[in-house]
């Protein structure tokens, strides 16, 4: 009897969990599933939602532009509210003033950082098109840092070998590099030229959902990854740590 009392419980408490993970949260007129309000992208694990509960200080325009990039179907691309902190303080950290983002999105990342930099700081922030571009700018306006984020909508490459040869080589302080996998070499070895010493290059999503480990003939993303994980590994030019937080992120501190 006793026995099948504590099952009925535990069945209850595992069905309320479930329940509570996926009911609806409003705020103002959004409505999201109280999974997403975790900001993070493992909204169901309650340690993590404990992490964010208990650090997470956010502007309130990042809170509008995440709401509102939550809109969007492809929102998983956004980093997570917790980690654009975590780089945010990066960047104050070592004093960055100018901060380059690889791949851009709605731009949380890109506003976070031209938050940090100080009055005279810019923002370099890569996009391949125009998409999300007329959502972020009118975020980036009301918190008042239109002026320090520079949106360079081409490739990616094109944009670093502009900054290159226009003589900006060492002058700047951190890259986040969070776009094509397939081009994150050339991304590297671009950043690594365009940061000063003591620079940080942010690469994301090294383990590739753990893709890196054995990766397949026909997967090029995980083979390129797996293939930079390698080189950075070896090259003397940085110190480096390869940390297990999201999907993966390589801080490279350029020596
Ligand atoms: C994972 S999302 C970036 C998320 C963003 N860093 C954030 O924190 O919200 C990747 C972005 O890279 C952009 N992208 C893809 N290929 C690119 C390229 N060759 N040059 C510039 N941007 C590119 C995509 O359009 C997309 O917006």
């Amino acid at each position: 009897m006793l026995s099948t009392i504590c099952l009925l419980l535990a069945l209850t408490g595992r069905f309320m969990a479930a329940f509570i993970m996926t009911s609806y949260v409003h705020i103002g007129k959004y409505s999201v599933t109280s999974a997403l309000i975790s900001k993070s992208h493992k909204g169901d694990d309650p340690l993590l939602q404990y992490v964010v509960n208990n650090s997470l200080r956010e502007h309130p325009v990042l809170t509008k532009l995440w709401l509102r990039t939550m809109e969007d179907p492809k929102n998983l691309m956004m980093v997570a509210a917790e980690q654009a902190q975590f780089m945010a303080n990066l960047a104050k950290l070592i004093e960055a003033n100018k901060p380059i983002e690889i791949g851009m999105y709605t731009g949380y990342n890109a506003l976070n950082l031209a938050l940090v930099v100080p009055e005279n700081g810019l923002v370099v922030a890569c996009k391949i098109n125009e998409v999300y571009v007329n959502i972020s700018k009118p975020f980036f306006k009301e918190a008042g840092v239109e002026d320090k984020i520079d949106i360079r909508i081409k490739p990616a490459a094109e944009t670093l070998d502009e900054l290159l040869t226009a003589g900006k080589a060492g002058t700047f302080d951190f890259v986040f590099i969070d776009a094509d996998k397939k081009n994150y070499e050339t991304y590297y070895e671009k950043s690594l030229q365009l940061v000063r010493k003591g620079g940080i290059v942010a690469i994301e999503n090294v383990l590739w959902g753990g893709r890196v480990i054995n990766p397949a003939e026909d997967d090029l993303s995980s083979q390129t990854i797996d293939k930079l994980n390698k080189k950075l590994h070896k090259d003397e030019r940085i110190d480096l740590s390869m940390l297990t937080v999201a999907d993966g992120r390589t801080l490279a501190i350029k020596r």
